[in-house]
Order: structure tokens, then C-alpha cells, then sequence
């Protein structure tokens, strides 16, 4: 992973800016990365994370899938939610369908999920049900209603099912009694933090993708940590992004030049917002896809409120498919170029633009889209969101304001007693009197 922050150093260097001055800012990363690596070595809650790509065993996940081997899997069918589903969804997007197409189930929207399942051919299906706590509701009433499905359909569901989840909870329970393969989730890895697990790997390692390589980039991208900003791109990316934060970039664009990157954008979204979203601090992530989002948010950003950060990424490398050459007038400058010629013009306009116009802004780039750059992609990702909450002094692994809502929506659903479900029904009696 290649991380250029020079669009963005200006920003930051301003003199009489309430920001650290880039030295200072350096001295406190090498701190943080004392910090971190000591998490790391004693795999402390959260920084366990940054230590998956050596503790996440390939075999396991490829031995847990290997039943399918008798089912000819045409689709490998998600369900999960937020952590528990974005980094299967990324890591699948970002590789391609390989030998089985990827869907994820990770909402309760009825008629997308009545869809979703009147298209799948069940009988080809592999399921991969995913609950780091083994209680979400979101995700335990979709796969009720997965299993009702094959069920209706006289399929085998035991047959095409994986769990992976946490000792305890519904999920552990349900597994257990129906003898499904069962993978354990990582000790102290928040879901959001996953990606590199059991939790994000086992549809790769159904659509035959190389999980050992994905686990190799992580490990190249652990490798590559160290005490400056200057040295290691996961930090540039993280110091850079808290230090814009601090000068007023509360929103950060994510915007990948790749539709394969999608998910990944979607990941980020979550990776960010859940973790650093706290004490009044954060960035808000918005996503973007270039070169569409060019002709429809860029006016936004060169010209509207300075309050972003826009960060690009992209592979360097496409497959070849060349433009035909055309002698219709005012086409020609076209023909001889490949598609991948007009994306990579694209993004260097754009990235011209915004610099002309002082937004700040970071270019993340790997060499193409395959296992080793994927996975030292995300592992830059997750050790550039740890350094940041070291930098703004938040408690990065935790999400108690997702929690509330969890627990009130099961409060009002009448799965047990819950403050936080007394509080919104005394909220809707004030609405209606
Ligand atoms: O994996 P689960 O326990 O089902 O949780 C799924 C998701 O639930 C919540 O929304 C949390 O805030 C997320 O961080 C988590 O990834």
C-alpha cells in the first residue's frame, strides 16, 4: 500500500492553525505506535486486531468449508450484519466472484430479502451466518428465514451451512444442535475490525480465493508499522486524517476509483464512524465511486464548504480493454486508449482539481486487486484508524451508542426488560399526546 499525503501537508503545515506542527505530530505517532505495539504483543481487546493476519489460521477456514465440496456452490450467501458482514462483502467484492457469485443478507428490508431469495438457486447456495455476539437480531430472524426457505424448497440447509460466531448466544446454541461447522470469532477483535478472520474469510475461501494471500498482505502491512508517520503508510494515512480532523475536516470522502472497491468504501464507513465517532469528536465517512461521483459530488467538494477530506483509492494496475479507434468527429482523441487509460485521467483530474482549490486530499493506491494488496489494504486501514483514536484520545474499540439501540429495539420486540426500550416508549407517548 502506497500512501501520498502531499496534497494534505499544506493543510496541516499552515502556521497559526490550532494543529500540531508536523514534527510534533511525528513525536506523538512514535508514541502511539509504542502504544499500539504493546496492545499488540499482549493482544490486548482491540489491538489484537492489528495481530490477525499472524493468528488467523488459513486451514482452519478452509478445512471448516471444505463440506461444500460436494455441493456444486454457484453462490455463497452472507448473513451477518455491520463488522459481521462489511468485511466478507469487501474482501469478495474487491477479489471478484472466483467460483461462486457473493450476496449478502445483512438488513431485514422484507422485500429485498423475499428478492434476494425467490433469485438464489437454495439448492447451490453455501450460507455463511456470522454473529460475533450470537444475538443480533437483524441477523438471527434473516437466517429463520433463510432456513424457512430451503426448508420450502426441500433443500438441505444443514449441508450448506456455516456458523462462525462467539462461545455463547442463540447462534452458538443453534449450531451446536443441528452439528454445523462452526468457527470461533477472534479473541478481543471487535467486528468491525474482522475483516481478517474467520468473520471475513470464509466466502473468499468458498469462492476458492487465496486466503493464505490475503493474510500474507495483512502481514506485509503489520511489518510495515514503525514509530513515524514518514515511514509507514497505515500511519501517514491515520496522522494525516486526525490532524485534518483537528483543523476542521470533519467529513472524510472515501472514494475509490474500482467499483470492485464499493464495499470496501462501505467498510471504511463503519471502520470510522463506529470507531473514532465519539466524545463530540470524528469525521463523518461519505462515500464516493469515481469516476461517477465526479459528475455529481465533485462540485460539492472543489466548491462548497471546506470541511473535507478526500482520500482516493485505487489499484495502478486494470485489466486491458481497449477504446476502438473512431473517426467520428470529436471521438478520435479517444481511440488508442483503454478504459483504464480514461479512469486513470480521471482521477489525476480530479485529484488536480481539488488540490488547486486547497481541499486536502490523500492518495491511497495498491499495485492491483488481488489477495496480497486486498488484504494489506485493510490491515493499512484498521492500523490507520488505531493510530488516529490514539492520536484524538478515544476509546476506538467500543460502540455504546450503537448498543443502545440494539438493546432498545430488542426491549420493544419483548426480548426481555431494557431501559433503553422504556425510554423510546415514553418517547412515543409524548409524540402522541
Ligand atoms: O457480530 P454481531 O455481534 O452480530 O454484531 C454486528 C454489529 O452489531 C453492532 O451494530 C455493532 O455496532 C457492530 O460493530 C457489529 O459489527
Amino acid at each position: 500500500m502506497y500512501v501520498d499525503i502531499g496534497n494534505a501537508l499544506s493543510s496541516v503545515a499552515t502556521p497559526g492553525v490550532s494543529c500540531d506542527s508536523l514534527e510534533r505530530l511525528d513525536e506523538r505517532v512514535a508514541d502511539a505506535h509504542e502504544r499500539i505495539e504493546r496492545g499488540i504483543t499482549d493482544r490486548e481487546f482491540g489491538y489484537a486486531a492489528l495481530a490477525l493476519p499472524e493468528d488467523t489460521d488459513a486451514d482452519v477456514i478452509e478445512t471448516a468449508v471444505e463440506p461444500l465440496d460436494d455441493i456444486d456452490v454457484d453462490a455463497v450467501l452472507t448473513v451477518g450484519i455491520g463488522g459481521s458482514a462489511l468485511g466478507a462483502a469487501t474482501v469478495s467484492g474487491a477479489l471478484g466472484p472466483g467460483s461462486a457469485g457473493t450476496f449478502v443478507l445483512d438488513n431485514v428490508d422484507p422485500r429485498r430479502t423475499a428478492r434476494l431469495l425467490d433469485d438464489l438457486p437454495l439448492a447451490d447456495t453455501a450460507v455463511h451466518v456470522v454473529s460475533r455476539s450470537g444475538t443480533t437480531a437483524e441477523t438471527l430472524a434473516n437466517f429463520l428465514v433463510v432456513r424457512d426457505a430451503y426448508e420450502a424448497e426441500g433443500v438441505d440447509w444443514t449441508e450448506r451451512t456455516v456458523v462462525t460466531t462467539g462461545p455463547d448466544g442463540p447462534l452458538r446454541t443453534l449450531a451446536d444442535e443441528e452439528d454445523l461447522p462452526a468457527l470461533d470469532v477472534p479473541d478481543g477483535v471487535p467486528g468491525r475490525f474482522s475483516a481478517l478472520s474467520t468473520v471475513g474469510l470464509v466466502p473468499a475461501a468458498i469462492q476458492g480465493h487465496d486466503v493464505s494471500g490475503l493474510l500474507a498482505g495483512g502481514q506485509a502491512g503489520r511489518e510495515s508499522l514503525s514509530g513515524s508517520l514518514f515511514d509507514c503508510p497505515a500511519y501517514a494515512l491515520g496522522a494525516i486524517s486526525y490532524a485534518l480532523e483537528e483543523r476542521g475536516a470533519s467529513q472524510h470522502v472515501c472514494m475509490p476509483y474500482s467499483e470492485d472497491l464499493e464495499f470496501f468504501a462501505e467498510w471504511f464507513a463503519q471502520l470510522w464512524a463506529e470507531s473514532l465517532g465519539k466524545d463530540g469528536l470524528g469525521q463523518t465517512p461519505v462515500r464516493a465511486l469515481g469516476a461517477t461521483d465526479q459528475h455529481s459530488q465533485l462540485q460539492l467538494y472543489r466548491a462548497g464548504r471546506h470541511d473535507k477530506q478526500v482520500t482516493f483509492v485505487r489499484p495502478r494496475e486494470h485489466p486491458a480493454v481497449p477504446i476502438p479507434e473512431t473517426d467520428v468527429e470529436g471521438l478520435s482523441y479517444l481511440g488508442g486508449s483503454t478504459l483504464g487509460d480514461l479512469l486513470d485521467a480521471e482521477f489525476e483530474a480530479t485529484e488536480a482539481s481539488l488540490a488547486a482549490a486547497g481541499l486536502p486530499n490523500v492518495r491511497v493506491e495498491i499495485d492491483r486487486l488481488d489477495a496480497e494488496s486486498v488484504g494489506e489494504l485493510l490491515y493499512g486501514y484498521e492500523a490507520a484508524c488505531v493510530l488516529a483514536g490514539e492520536l484524538m484520545g478515544v476509546e476506538t474499540f467500543t460502540q455504546p451508542a450503537v448498543e443502545w439501540g440494539k438493546r432498545a429495539a430488542r426491549g420493544l420486540l419483548g426480548g426481555g426488560e431494557f431501559e433503553e426500550a422504556d425510554a423510546v416508549a415514553e418517547k412515543q407517548r409524548l409524540l402522541v399526546e
